[in-house]
């Protein structure tokens, strides 16, 4: 009797029972507040959407990296008010160390790149896929994990980076059967905000913090915005001034405004021809209000949203040339977008986009009778070492094996049976077309 009947979600071992310390012997199958099992079905999904990332990596001729989960607090402390840095899943270990489950994989990626220092020849295009998580109060009762897919090139100043970067994503969108009438790209560039703070002659420093406030716009109402605006110091007509830019949604207005000079009209302008040239011009468009809410980007921004808005940002990234001097470190221009795994299955459920996650077996066999199970483990391996996918069967009735044979999706069945071993022989039966033969045992492949 190893589980009790008591309740679905809690187990009641017998002396393992005390083992748990909690003397009532009773352990919540629940996985901890926020975060997921992943049971066969849920993980046939994850796996085929990360060989989609996998396979818009190799296309893009990106190496793949990884790092460890846990990483110093120091990699994250950031003073702009980010809500990722202030749901920090962070404890001291048991050395007294200040560390984090990481919240995203950005610095981990820096880190590395300063620390292969000299060894590593520049551009470099590296991806990861990670688990990513962040410890908010569970009054939202939001995940508190997710994994991400990162892309990031290193090294590339100029915009073709972020032209690469975009072609990726929209590669994968593409793969997954998501057209540009589901889904749009805002593209827009920090520089927009640091032409603006400069008309006011805003300090530098307080950039940053605006462009955390700003990304905020389309979450809070205009008033909220214009309130956090004003209690960094802004004026109110610089406060107008920037809610007025930002507004924006043609690039030519924005030249008009900011003038033809300014980097940042330059930057877009080169980045709306490349997107011509790489074919996926109808996939982006300008948006001004696009800023995103990490303090280290500083140039081109860009998120991917669904164009009905009923969804969060599907992914998004941007330019990010400052960030290594952060850590200390020389500079590297470098740009990246992270993709998370949650908000694109809401949106192919949406679209039933969703492929058939049932299974697929290439053969099944079965001894009908116990004597034969040792020739059946002896087909079953040379079966295998052959690259079929085998169920070996045992101790089971004849018609669960069919109703098994269904449920898996198996190719063909192989029985082995007395009258037919006698001769060397075994059973088989393709299951697509009902067909069943006789074959010699050796002659199976
Ligand atoms: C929709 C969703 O699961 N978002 C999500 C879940 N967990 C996170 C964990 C860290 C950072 C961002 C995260 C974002």
């Amino acid at each position: 009797r190893l589980f009790s009947s008591a309740s679905s979600s809690t187990l009641t071992h017998g002396d393992a029972a005390s083992a748990h310390g909690d003397g009532d012997g009773v352990v919540d199958v629940n996985p901890p507040r926020g975060t997921r099992d992943f049971p066969p079905e849920e993980m046939r999904l994850r796996t085929w959407l990360f060989d989609q990332f996998r396979e818009v990596s190799r296309l893009m001729a990106f190496e793949e990296v990884d790092f460890p989960v846990l990483e110093s607090e120091a990699l994250f402390i950031r003073k702009a008010g980010e809500e990722i840095t202030q749901q920090l899943y962070n404890f001291e270990d048991k050395g007294g160390r200040r560390v984090v489950l990481r919240p995203e994989i950005t610095p981990s990626l820096a880190r590395l790149v300063i620390k292969q220092g000299k060894s590593v020849s520049l551009p470099l295009k590296w991806f990861t896929i990670g688990q990513c998580w962040r410890y908010e109060r569970m009054t939202r009762g939001r995940r508190r994990e997710h994994y991400q897919w990162n892309m990031d090139i290193f090294g590339v100043p100029k915009v073709r980076a972020e032209a690469e970067l975009l072609q990726a994503i929209v590669l994968l969108f593409q793969r997954l059967g998501i057209t540009s009438s589901d889904v749009g790209i805002r593209v827009s560039s920090r520089k927009v905000l640091q032409a603006v703070l400069n008309v006011y002659s805003i300090p530098e420093h307080l950039f940053t913090e605006v462009c955390v406030i700003v990304d905020k716009l389309g979450k809070l109402t205009r008033e909220e915005i214009e309130k956090e605006l004003m209690s960094t110091g802004l004026s109110s007509e610089a406060v107008q001034g920037i809610i007025e830019v930002l507004s924006l949604k043609s690039l030519s207005k924005l030249e008009e405004v900011l003038g033809s000079g300014v980097e940042a009209v330059a930057d877009l302008k080169k980045l709306f021809s490349f997107a011509e040239q790489y074919g996926y011009a109808d996939w982006i468009c300008f948006d001004a209000s696009v800023v995103r809410g990490l303090a280290y980007y500083t140039g081109i921004v860009f998120e991917a949203f669904d164009i009905e808005g009923k969804l969060r940002a599907i992914c998004g990234g941007g330019r990010y040339d400052r960030l290594l001097s952060t850590f200390g470190s020389k500079d590297i221009p470098a740009c990246g977008f992270g993709f998370g795994d949650a908000v694109i299955v809401e949106l192919l459920k949406e679209k039933g986009l969703l492929p058939d996650m049932s299974r697929q077996i290439d053969d099944i066999v079965f001894p009908l009778d116990e004597e034969l199970e040792g020739p059946a483990s002896s087909i079953a391996s040379s079966l295998r070492k052959k690259g079929r996918a085998v169920d070996l069967v045992e101790d089971k009735r004849l018609k669960w094996v069919f109703k098994h044979a269904e449920r898996i999706n198996a190719s063909r069945l192989i029985l082995v049976g007395n009258s037919e071993w006698e001769r060397g022989m075994v059973r088989v039966k393709i299951l697509s077309t009902r067909e069943e033969f006789e074959i010699k045992a050796g002659e199976l492949e």
